[in-house]
């Protein structure tokens, strides 16, 4: 059987008087591209956030790598983010003080490697990733789709298990998302990457390996009827 490497079982959870998730499960393989199709406010940002160990679910459970995370608390949650998962969001979020370089590097950084070698490793990335002499430049000097591409390397830089993209290419033009795809895809399946990846793009969720439809709340095999 393929190992399970993250699992949703019967997550609930509410914001208000809006149940934004109501008894989602989902699966999810190691070293599997799986995409989070759905309608907007379906509740596919709310499930990615369950899965990643940003939001806690109100009931059901969550489980990485044979072990559940819903119940670690806070410290042990952003723990596990910071060394188990990495992420890319619609717009880049890239910090702005610092150069692409630094913005590649500070995953490593946070997790206490050393300067040199922190941006030693995130060098290699600028060529992987068709960046070549933009190391030097801040956010506000790159085009959307190059900040996005130094987001990806940001995301990727410390060979995370899995890596979370919501909407990663939301922002961009389809030339330049298919680009940013490809990349992830690449590097992703290069390095054993897991990605969950949210996308209301059929063109982009295509380059998953699986996908599912995330409607009011629950997740359904993508099938004829559940695109219907
Ligand atoms: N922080 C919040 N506070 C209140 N309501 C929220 C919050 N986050 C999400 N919701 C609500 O929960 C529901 C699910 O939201 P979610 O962002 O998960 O949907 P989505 O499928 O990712 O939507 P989209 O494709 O538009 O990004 C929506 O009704 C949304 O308005």
């Amino acid at each position: 059987m393929t190992e399970m490497l993250l699992e949703a079982r019967d997550v609930v959870l509410s914001f208000g008087r809006t149940q934004a998730l109501r008894g989602a499960e989902l699966r999810v393989a190691a070293g599997e591209i799986l995409a989070i199709m759905g309608p907007s406010g379906s509740g596919k940002s709310t499930l990615l956030h369950c899965l990643a160990g940003i939001l806690v679910p109100e009931s059901g459970e969550i489980h990485f790598d044979g072990r559940r995370i819903d119940n670690l608390g806070e410290t042990g949650r952003s723990a596990l983010r910071r060394d188990r998962f990495g992420f890319v969001f619609q717009f880049g979020q890239l910090v702005p003080e610092l150069s692409a370089e630094e913005n590649v590097a500070l995953p490593l950084l946070l997790n206490g490697v050393r300067r040199t070698k922190a941006l030693a490793e995130a060098r290699p990335w600028f060529d992987r990733l068709g960046l070549d002499g933009l190391e030097e430049r801040r956010s506000g000097e790159l085009s959307g789709g190059q900040a996005q591409r130094v987001a990806l390397a940001r995301g990727l830089v410390a060979r995370p298990r899995v890596l979370f993209a919501d909407e990663p290419t939301g922002a961009l033009d389809t030339l330049t998302g298919e680009q940013v795809m490809d990349l992830m895809v690449s590097s992703a399946r290069e390095q054993g990457t897991t990605v969950v990846l949210v996308t209301h793009e059929p063109r982009v969720a295509a380059y998953a390996d699986r996908e599912v439809i995330v409607r009011d709340g629950r997740v359904h095999a993508l099938t004829a009827e559940a695109v219907a």
